[in-house]
C-alpha cells in the first residue's frame, strides 16, 4: 500500500496581503496531518473520508476525463486533484488505472470539527503525494506543490497557497504566491505539463525555510469556529482602495522585519515584528469594518502580552487559532490558565520539521 502524509499549518504573519502575487509570508508546519492512503482500484475509483460520511465518493472514467458523481458530492479538493493528476498522468503517456483512496486527518477533532489548521491543503497535498507514487510520475517536491496549488484553484481560486507550501516544504518558511488569476487562465489553455514548465507562469511564487526562533516557545489556541475565510478575503477585495496600497507596503516591512529577526536570532525584533503584524491585522478589520480580532482572539493576545510574549490571530481569523510567541524561560502556565478561564483551547502542536530543499 502506498501512504502519504501531508502537515497542516498555520500563518504566522502576512496573511491576506499574500492573496496578491509576490507579497510575503511567513508559516509554519504543524505535527499534525492527513494521510492518505492508496490501493489499487477495480472497475471504478474511490475515496473514503470520514469526511463524505458513510458514502465514499466515487468516480469512473468518460471519454474527456472523470465521470464524477456530481449528485452526491461537490467538486471538491480531493476530486480536483485526482482530476488534475490524472490530466497529468495522460499527458505523460503513463497508462490510466483506478485507485481507491482513504483519507485520515488529524486536523479535525473526533466530530469532525476543524480547528482552521489547513485541512484543505493537507488534504491536496497527500492526495498529490499518494497519486505521485502510486502512478510513478516523479514529480519533485517543488512539481507537487505547484500541482497542488493548480487544483486549488479549481475551488478556491483566490486562495493563496501558503497553506500548502506550510504542508509541502515543513518547518518555518517564508513565502509568496503566484498569480493564480493568469494561471487559471493557462488551465483552460494549457496541458499541466506545460505549465509546470513554463518559469513565466509562476512569477511571483518564491518559498524559502526559516530557521525556527531562538529563546522563543510556541503556544497555539484556539477560539471557536470562524466565518468564512473565503467571504472575510472578499470582504478585503472589495475594499482594495487606498489604504490597501498602504497595507500592502508595511505588511511585507513586517514580513521582511520578522524573516531579519528569524534569520539573526534576535528574540526582541521577532516578538516586536508580531505585534506588528497584530496592529496590521487590526487596522485591516477597522478599515473594511470586518472582524479579524474577534474579542475572544483580543482576550488570547493580551494574555501573551501580559506575561511578556507577543501573540496575533493567525489566517483569515473571526474566529480560530491564535498564535503566541513567549520567551523559553516565561511562565506558560500562567499564560495556559488564563486561556482556559476565557474558554480558549490550548492546542498542543509542535513545528513540523522540514522536509527536503525548496529549490
Ligand atoms: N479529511 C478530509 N477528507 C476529505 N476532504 C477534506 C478533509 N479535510 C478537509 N477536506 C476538504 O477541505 C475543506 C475544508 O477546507 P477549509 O474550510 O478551508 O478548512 P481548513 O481551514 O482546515 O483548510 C473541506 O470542505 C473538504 O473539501
Ligand atoms: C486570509 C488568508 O491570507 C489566510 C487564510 O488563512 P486560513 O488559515 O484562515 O484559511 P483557511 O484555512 O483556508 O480557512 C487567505 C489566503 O492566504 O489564502
Amino acid at each position: 500500500m502506498i501512504e502519504f502524509r501531508a502537515h497542516g499549518k498555520l500563518f504566522v504573519a502576512g496573511e491576506y496581503a499574500v492573496v496578491e502575487p509576490g507579497q510575503p509570508s511567513v508559516l509554519i508546519a504543524l505535527d499534525r496531518a492527513i494521510t492518505a492512503r492508496v490501493t489499487e482500484g477495480h472497475g471504478a475509483g474511490s475515496v473514503h473520508s470520514q469526511e463524505y460520511g458513510n458514502l465514499p465518493l466515487t468516480w469512473t472514467r468518460a471519454e474527456d476525463g472523470l465521470a464524477l458523481d456530481r449528485e452526491h458530492h461537490p467538486y471538491d479538493y480531493v476530486m480536483a486533484t485526482i482530476d488534475l493528476v490524472e490530466k497529468l498522468r495522460a499527458e505523460l503517456g503513463i497508462a490510466p488505472r483506478f485507485h481507491d483512496l482513504r483519507i485520515e486527518s488529524q486536523l479535525d477533532d473526533a466530530s469532525g470539527r476543524k480547528f482552521g489548521l489547513g485541512s484543505s491543503a493537507a488534504v491536496t497535498v497527500a492526495t498529490v503525494g499518494a497519486l505521485d507514487r502510486f502512478y510513478g510520475l516523479g514529480l519533485s517536491q517543488r512539481r507537487r506543490f505547484m500541482v497542488a496549488l493548480l487544483a486549488t484553484i479549481r475551488v478556491a481560486p483566490r486562495a493563496s497557497g501558503g497553506d500548502l507550501a506550510a504542508s509541502t516544504f515543513g518547518g518555518w518558511l517564508r513565502y509568496s504566491a503566484p498569480d493564480r488569476e493568469a494561471l487559471a487562465g493557462l488551465l483552460d489553455e494549457r496541458s499541466v505539463s506545460a505549465i509546470l514548465d513554463d518559469e513565466q507562469a509562476w512569477a511571483g511564487f518564491d518559498v524559502e525555510h526559516l530557521p525556527a526562533p531562538a529563546d522563543l516557545r510556541l503556544l497555539v489556541g484556539w477560539t471557536g469556529s470562524p466565518a468564512s475565510t473565503t467571504k472575510l478575503v472578499g470582504v478585503v477585495r472589495r475594499h482594495r482602495d487606498g489604504d490597501y496600497a498602504a497595507f500592502l507596503d508595511a505588511s511585507r516591512a513586517c514580513v521582511d522585519d520578522l524573516t531579519t529577526g528569524l534569520r539573526t536570532g534576535d528574540a526582541d525584533r521577532t516578538l516586536a515584528a508580531l505585534r506588528r503584524a497584530r496592529g496590521l491585522l487590526q487596522g485591516l478589520g477597522t478599515s473594511v469594518g470586518s472582524q479579524i480580532e474577534t474579542p475572544r482572539l483580543a482576550t488570547l493576545c493580551d494574555v501573551v502580552e501580559a506575561a511578556g510574549g507577543a501573540a496575533k490571530p493567525s489566517g483569515a481569523g473571526g474566529g480560530d487559532c491564535g498564535i503566541a510567541l513567549v520567551p523559553t524561560d516565561g511562565d506558560d502556565a500562567e499564560i495556559l490558565r488564563a486561556w482556559e478561564a476565557h474558554d480558549i483551547r490550548h492546542l498542543s502542536v509542535a513545528v513540523q520539521p522540514e522536509e527536503g530543499t525548496t529549490r
